[in-house]
């Protein structure tokens, strides 16, 4: 599968404030790639990046083969946006944004957006700023689907509705991935939301990539060990040991296993995507895992 996205040691630092750093990764074309990671961990600055808000300060970025600040026309009429807390003109009616994303996109397609706005009920007439908030990220989502985008990037686009609002919203998002053969990037804190319209992850902290690749095999390749307080060492001389919890009567080891584990001083345990993520975080010493 061929690479939409490629990061290639990309930075950005805001002064001495180091926002991305050494960031290496590849988003295959067509899949649907979640990116988590704590509060400033880069990944507004990284999804900035990749729509040509901001230039590099190390490294490169390229999506669909082109770099997005050196060649825009390239790349940006083939990009579409959605931004944290979808910021739209409020004072706009909604019919006065299709008339503007109609003049500003080559490949602009009023019928895909004025369908999807009927579909969900939402008028041309309503001003944006008299809208819900499920409704707002209704009309970013269709602004940004109606460009005919090969590559959708989204930020955190449903941290902000209600768990009802926040289904319909990723179940639209599912039927355009589908219809569409879009290339999807979306940020979210919500990782439960991710994994269900996901397949691939990666996790950004601190400034950096510590966990990139298919969301199956992410979890298919941890495990939990859990057995009698003591000696660890043997399971870390073969297995990538991410975190040790130590009680006074059990050792939990948390690994990523380098195939089988055949070890009886082990009780063995799936684990879930949650608890991996967590623990990468909460070890952001651990070595990229791709
Ligand atoms: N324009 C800026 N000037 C200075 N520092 C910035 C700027 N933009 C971001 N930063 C810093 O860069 C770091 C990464 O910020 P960024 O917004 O990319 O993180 P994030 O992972 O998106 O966080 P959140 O989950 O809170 O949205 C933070 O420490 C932030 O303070």
């Amino acid at each position: 599968m061929s690479a939409a996205i490629v990061a290639d040691r990309l930075g950005k630092r805001y002064g001495t404030q180091r926002a991305l750093h050494d960031c290496t990764l590849e988003v295959p074309a067509g899949s649907v790639t979640a990116l988590v990671g704590p509060n400033g961990a880069g990944k507004t600055t990284l999804l900035h990046l990749i729509v040509g808000l901001t230039e590099p300060t190390d490294g490169s970025i390229s999506v669909l083969g082109a770099s997005p600040r050196a060649q825009p026309t390239r790349v940006l009429p083939r990009i579409g946006f959605v931004a944290q807390d979808h910021p739209l003109e409020r004072r706009f009616r909604v019919g006065e944004m299709l008339t503007l994303g109609r003049k500003l996109n080559p490949r602009w397609d009023d019928a895909l957006a004025l369908e999807w706005l009927h579909a969900r009920g939402i008028a041309l007439e309503r001003r944006v700023g008299e809208l819900s908030g499920g409704q707002q990220a209704q009309v970013a989502l269709a602004l940004a689907i109606a460009k005919r985008p090969e590559v959708l990037i989204l930020d955190e686009p449903a941290a902000a509705l209600d768990p009802l609002a926040r289904r319909e919203f990723l179940q639209a998002l599912m039927e355009a991935v589908v219809e569409r053969e879009l290339t999807v990037l979306m940020s979210s804190h919500l990782l439960a939301d991710l994994e269900r319209v996901c397949d691939r992850l990666v996790v950004l902290a601190s400034g950096g990539v510590q966990l990139n690749g298919p969301l199956d095999e992410i979890v298919a390749s941890h495990r939990l060990l859990v057995g009698p307080p003591g000696d660890d060492a043997a399971v870390a001389r073969v297995h990538q040991v991410v975190q040790t919890r130590h009680t006074s009567r059990q050792t939990t080891l948390l690994v990523r296993a380098n195939g089988h584990v055949y070890d009886a001083h082990w009780q063995i345990e799936d684990v879930a995507l949650e608890e991996i993520v967590l623990a990468y975080l909460q070890h952001p010493e651990q070595e990229v895992v791709a």
